[in-house]
C-alpha cells in the first residue's frame, strides 16, 4: 500500500518573508507585558444591535441576521434534524438559510453567495443530512473546501447536526496526516463514512488509488467555492473528483465572495442552479463590525499592536500576517510580552495545527497570530477583534479576514495597519468595492460598541 508519499499539494501558503528585525525589536522594547483584556473604561449607551430577546436567552446574537418570519420547522426536515437544531441553540433561520435551505432540500443545485458568518455551513450540512438514507459502505455526500482546519470544522458541524441520526457516519480526510489512516477507515465497511469532508488533494489521492469510490454520491458540495476553483491546481483536482461521481447528483456551492468571473466557472459543475448573489457589494459589509486603519511605518507595527492589545477590551483576537516566518516571530514576541498568544500557519505539523485551532476555539488562548489559512470560513464565536498586522493581498481576502469577527450578527472590530503605498491601495480598493468608510483608529473606542454584552 502506498505510504503518504503521494503527497499532496498543500494549497496553502507558498511565501516566505522575514519580519524586519527593526520592527521586532521596536515591539520588544515597547512590550509592557500583562494580559490583554484591560478596558478603556469609556462608557456609552447600549447598542441597539443585540435585541432584548437575544440578550434574554443569553445568545448574544445580532438582531439583523434576518427577518424571523420563518422557522426551521417550515423546512419539513427530518425530526431528528429539528431536534439537533434546537440543541444547537438555533432559534430562527438567518436570511440566507431562509432563502437557500428550501431550494437545497428540494434537490436543486444551489450557487450561493452570502455575507460571512451568517450560517452558510448549516445550509449544506442540513440539506445533505436531510437527503441521505445511509447505506453501509456507500459514500453519499462529498464536501470539499480549501483548508484542513475548515474541513475539520465542517466535519464537527456534521457531528453536531447528526446527533440523532446515529446511522449516518461522517469523516474528514486531508493531507499532512498518513493516508493509511484514511485507507483503514474506507476499507472497513463498518467504519466507511456516508459523508466525507476533505481537501481536494487528499480526496483525489484516495479516489485515484480506488480506496475511495464515489459511484453512490448524490450530493457534491464545495465550500469557499471561489477559492477552491480559483487555483488551477485545485480546480483540476476538483474536476477529477467530480468526474468520479455519478452524473445525476445535487451540487451545492457557497462563498461570501463570488464575483462575475467566478460564477460561470462554478456553474460548469451545475445543472440549472438556484443562484443567490449579493450583487450590491456594499451589502457584504457586516453591520456589527467597526473598521479602522492605522497609518504607521513597518518598524512601528509591534509597538502599536502592543498598545492596542493593552488598551482594548476583547474576548479573542485574530492577528493576520503575510508569511509563516512573520507569524512565528510575532507570536514569539507576544508570548515574550506575556500575552496569551498562539499561532497557526502551514509550516506546522498538521496534528499541531488542528490542536491549536481547537485550543483557540476552546478559549484556551486569547490571541491567534495567523496566516491566510485562517482567513476564510473559520468560525470562532468569541473572536471580536481582527487585526491586519499585514494587510491582505486583495479586497476579497480582506472581507473574509474581517468576517472572523462579528460572527452571526455579533459586534466586532477590525483594525488594519497601513505601512506602504501598496497597503493604501488595497485599503482603497476595499472601501470602493464594499462601499465602506474605513476611518482612522480613534484614540479611544467604547468597548460597548464592539463587545457584544
Ligand atoms: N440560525 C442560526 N441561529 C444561530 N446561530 C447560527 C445559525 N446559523 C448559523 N449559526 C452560527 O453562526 C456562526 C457562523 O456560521 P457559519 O460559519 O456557517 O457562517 P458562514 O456563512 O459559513 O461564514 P463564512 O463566510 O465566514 O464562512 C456559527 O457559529 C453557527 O453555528
Amino acid at each position: 500500500m502506498a505510504d503518504h508519499a503521494e503527497d499532496l499539494i498543500d494549497y496553502e501558503e507558498e511565501e516566505e518573508e522575514t519580519l524586519q528585525p527593526a520592527a521586532a525589536q521596536a515591539g520588544a522594547a515597547a512590550a509592557a507585558g500583562g494580559e490583554a483584556a484591560s478596558g478603556t473604561g469609556a462608557a456609552a449607551g447600549e447598542s441597539a444591535e443585540a435585541s432584548e430577546a437575544d440578550k434574554a436567552d443569553g445568545k448574544n446574537k445580532g438582531s439583523y441576521v434576518g427577518v424571523h418570519s420563518t422557522s426551521f420547522r417550515d423546512f419539513l426536515m427530518k425530526p431528528e434534524l429539528l431536534r439537533a437544531i434546537v440543541d444547537c441553540g438555533f432559534e430562527h433561520p438567518s436570511e440566507v438559510q431562509q432563502e437557500t435551505i428550501p431550494a437545497a432540500i428540494n434537490g436543486n443545485d444551489v450557487l450561493c453567495q452570502a455575507k460571512s458568518g451568517l450560517g452558510k455551513t448549516a445550509v449544506f450540512v442540513l440539506a445533505t443530512l436531510n437527503k441521505i438514507t445511509p447505506v453501509p459502505g456507500a459514500v453519499s455526500a462529498i464536501v470539499l473546501c480549501h483548508t484542513r482546519e475548515l474541513a475539520y470544522q465542517i466535519k464537527n458541524e456534521y457531528t453536531r447536526f447528526s446527533k440523532y441520526l446515529p446511522d449516518i457516519k461522517t469523516e474528514v480526510f486531508y493531507g499532512g496526516v498518513p493516508i493509511k489512516h484514511d485507507q483503514d477507515i474506507l476499507n472497513d465497511k463498518d467504519k466507511c463514512p456516508n459523508i466525507i469532508v476533505g481537501t481536494p488533494g487528499r480526496i483525489l489521492a484516495l479516489v485515484r488509488e480506488r480506496t475511495l469510490r464515489l459511484s453512490s454520491v448524490s450530493s457534491f458540495v464545495i465550500d469557499e467555492c471561489d477559492k477552491v476553483l480559483d487555483s488551477i491546481d485545485m480546480r483540476r483536482d476538483v474536476q477529477e473528483i467530480f468526474k468520479a461521481t455519478p452524473h445525476n447528483k445535487q451540487v451545492l456551492m457557497f462563498s461570501a465572495t463570488l464575483n462575475k468571473e467566478n460564477r460561470p466557472i462554478c456553474k460548469k459543475f451545475m445543472q440549472d442552479p438556484r443562484e443567490i448573489y449579493v450583487d450590491d457589494e456594499a451589502k457584504l459589509t457586516l453591520h456589527g463590525l467597526q473598521q479602522y486603519y492605522v497609518t504607521l511605518p513597518e518598524a512601528g507595527k509591534n509597538r502599536k499592536l502592543n498598545d492596542i492589545l493593552d488598551s482594548l477590551e476583547f474576548n479573542q483576537v485574530v492577528i493576520f500576517v503575510k508569511s509563516i516566518q512573520r507569524a512565528k516571530l510575532l507570536n514569539r514576541l507576544l508570548n515574550s510580552c506575556n500575552f496569551s498568544s498562539t499561532c497557526i500557519h502551514s509550516g506546522m505539523q498538521q496534528s499541531e495545527r488542528i490542536e491549536i485551532y481547537q485550543q483557540f476555539k476552546n478559549f484556551s488562548k486569547r490571541i491567534m497570530v495567523a496566516t491566510d489559512i485562517f482567513g476564510r470560513g473559520i468560525d470562532v464565536e468569541r473572536v471580536n477583534i481582527v487585526i491586519n498586522y499585514d494587510i491582505s493581498e486583495d479586497a476579497d481576502s480582506y472581507l473574509h479576514r474581517v468576517g472572523r469577527a462579528g460572527r452571526f450578527g455579533t459586534k466586532g472590530l477590525a483594525i488594519t495597519f497601513v505601512a506602504t503605498d501598496e497597503d493604501k491601495k488595497v485599503l482603497e480598493s476595499v472601501q470602493e468595492r464594499f462601499e465602506v468608510n474605513i476611518t482612522e483608529l480613534p484614540a479611544t473606542i467604547d468597548p460597548k460598541t464592539y463587545m457584544t454584552s
